[in-house]
């Protein structure tokens, strides 16, 4: 008897050979209705690694209160900041954009399939992961679109990756991408995207901030080591453009809940120069692979407005790198590091 014939009727067809890129980045609504925000903000805050209270505390506070006052005003912020040629949020528009890029960019690498999901909303994590297996995928990489890591964003794509995992009976082997807070393309990306936006003005910052999302300083005490890449990042950074401590500073934005959060905080250290009598400065958002809500609004419409009202003159947010040629770069980069020894 040989082996074929040993073998269950009904082998199913398989495809194989092929490694998987899977760029993942932190989610957004559908929409900016209600019931579009309800549902993704839902989703978003009932994970453990955001809000690390106990359920029994939080779900009450989320389910009485948070989640019928927020989607509503959430959703007029993101209406303010929405793609309206694709109805959908620039977050979306910029990973499915650095997605198709990558591919691109990999042509060379004729066994790599590059795709991109949302950890919060869609495209899912599990629904890319089953297309990439689809596809012959028995290897992927996994890269959460965060240059320094925290539990509440990288750990959490990896959980959820995992989770999914857990549901298959043959499981592709997985790589996850390491933060890249303080890889030298990316930091020469950020230097080179400040020197080129500063150029299109006729004036010169007197301060530059790099405005990093917050995490509570209890997340930070806990042993996370976002405070510390966000000051590495920032300090290669500085160096790049030769700047000090006298014309630029880290500071952190997006405070959520009663909590304190890292410190010195954007709004209040825009507010504090503008009464000090500075008036020229820009703000970049290192932390952020794409503009988004947090970019758009916060920063470059927010904290501009909080410039001008205290006497600030000129403001200038620098845009996150996005799906720029540099930004690329440095995504590219990192995913040939990440796959040495796969391709
Ligand atoms: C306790 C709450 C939150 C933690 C911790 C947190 C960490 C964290 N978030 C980002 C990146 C993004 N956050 C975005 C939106 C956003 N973040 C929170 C709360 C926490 N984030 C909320 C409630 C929201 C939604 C908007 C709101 O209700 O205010 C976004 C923007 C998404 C978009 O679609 O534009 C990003 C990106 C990082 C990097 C981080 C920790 C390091
Ligand atoms: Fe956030
Ligand atoms: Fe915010």
């Amino acid at each position: 008897m040989n082996m074929i014939s040993a073998m269950p009727s009904g082998h199913p067809k398989i495809r194989f050979g092929k490694v998987g890129v899977l760029l993942v980045n932190l989610g957004t609504p559908d929409g900016t209705d209600y019931w579009s925000m309800r549902r993704y903000l839902a989703e978003f805050l009932s994970d453990k690694r955001v809000i690390e209270w106990s359920r029994l505390y939080w779900y009450p506070i989320l389910y009485g209160i948070v989640l019928n006052k927020r989607p509503q005003k959430v959703g007029k912020a993101y209406e303010e900041i929405w793609n309206k040629d694709l109805n959908e949020s620039y977050l979306r528009t910029f990973t499915r954009s650095q997605g198709q890029l990558m591919g691109e960019r990999l042509k060379d690498l004729p066994n790599v399939v590059v795709d991109w999901a949302m950890r919060y909303g869609k495209p899912s994590i599990a629904e890319r992961i089953d297309a990439l297996k689809e596809q012959g995928c028995e290897k992927i990489l996994l890269f959460p679109l965060y240059p320094q890591y925290a539990a509440s964003t990288t750990a959490t794509v990896n959980d959820k990756a995992f989770e999914h995992l857990m549901k298959l009976r043959w499981q592709p082997a997985i790589r996850t991408v390491p933060p890249y807070h303080d890889d030298a393309a990316y930091i020469d990306a950020l230097a080179n995207s400040v020197r080129s936006k500063l150029a299109t003005l006729d004036w010169e910052p007197e301060m530059l901030l790099a405005s990093f999302h917050g995490i509570p300083q209890s997340y930070f005490r806990a042993g996370d080591p976002y405070y510390c890449h966000c000051q590495k990042t920032g300090r290669l950074l500085g160096e790049a453009l030769g700047l000090t401590g006298k014309n630029f500073m880290v500071t952190f934005q997006s405070r959520f809940g009663p909590e304190e959060w890292l410190q010195p905080y954007t709004d209040k250290t825009v507010e504090k120069l503008a009464q000090d009598g500075i008036k020229r400065i820009a703000v970049m958002n290192p932390g952020f692979v794409s503009d988004c809500l947090e970019t758009l609004e916060e920063i470059a419409g927010e904290a501009g407005e909080i410039f001008h009202h205290n006497g600030g003159e000129k403001f200038v947010h620098i845009p996150c790198l996005n799906d720029s040629e540099g930004g690329m770069n440095v995504l590219e980069t990192v995913v040939r590091r990440e796959l040495q020894g796969w391709v």
